[in-house]
């Protein structure tokens, strides 16, 4: 349960944006914090196969993207910033439709995740079509949905941008506990420093480059800073936070 990269960059066109990252974090709740135009989705792209870096490594679980992509996929799940969800199929259709792709017949795919729907309140909305939900809802079964073929390794990019109060905080201590829960390595990409809990695993990108990681208490101690706000205030130039 990891992911590694070794000297990763990426460009579009000649604009660098992504440059000479070397990350590596193991199972935990693990936040990818930067501001916005920071690289987080850039990397997301990458290390989900999307995007081919233009030089440097990226391993997951311990296999190497650029030659065991297939592997890859099967252990890991994704929650794009933009919802992919079909928005006139029930939410039982796009889950089965999703566990379809992974080779996993129906009543399997919900056997997996019986426990999950129950937990993320979505029992009930199983028939009800996507179009029906609120955000916090469409999110959880995105959720349910990366879950759907039992991965490893967890990537949830600004996962909980638009919704409310309540609907964030449920997610992101859902998250959390799948940590505790699956053993799983979840990386969460945000600018919300208000989701970052001190016991966190904590990495600070601006500029496509890392400028800091350990957990978020640690850092604000080497730092010598109050909270992660003032970490982050030090560490990027952006000041375009929530
Ligand atoms: N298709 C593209 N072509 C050119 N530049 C791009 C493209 N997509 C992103 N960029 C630039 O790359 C940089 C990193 O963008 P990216 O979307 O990865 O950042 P981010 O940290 O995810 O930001 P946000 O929080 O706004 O989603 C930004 O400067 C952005 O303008």
């Amino acid at each position: 349960m990891s992911i590694e990269t070794n000297n990763l960059s990426f460009c579009y066109g000649k604009k660098a944006v992504i440059e000479e990252l070397n990350l590596k974090i193991n199972k935990g709740f693990n936040v990818l914090l930067g501001p916005n135009g920071a690289g987080k989705s850039t990397l997301f792209s990458m290390l989900t196969g999307l995007y081919k870096a233009t030089s440097g490594v990226i391993k997951i679980n311990g296999y190497d993207l650029s030659h065991d992509r297939a592997k890859i996929m099967r252990t890991m799940g994704v929650v794009f910033q933009q919802s992919t969800l079909d928005l006139d199929l029930s939410v039982k259709q796009n889950l089965i439709y999703y566990a379809a792709l992974h080779g996993i017949c129906s009543s399997q795919a919900i056997e997996n995740i019986s426990e999950i729907l129950t937990q993320l309140e979505l029992t009930s909305r199983l028939n009800d079509k996507v179009r029906t939900l609120n955000g916090g809802h469409r999110r959880r079964v995105e959720i349910a949905r990366a879950l759907i073929h039992q991965p490893k390794v967890l990537l949830l990019d600004e996962a909980t941008v638009g919704l409310d109060i309540d609907s964030r905080k449920m997610i992101t201590e859902y998250v959390g506990s799948l940590c505790q829960t699956l053993g799983i390595c979840v990386l969460w990409a945000t600018h919300l420093i208000d989701e970052i809990s001190e016991e966190d695993q904590l990495i600070i990108i601006n500029e496509g480059k890392i400028q800091a990681q350990g957990t978020s208490g640690q850092l604000c101690k080497t730092h010598k800073v109050a909270d992660v706000y003032q970490l982050y205030r030090t560490l990027t130039t952006s000041v375009e936070i929530i």
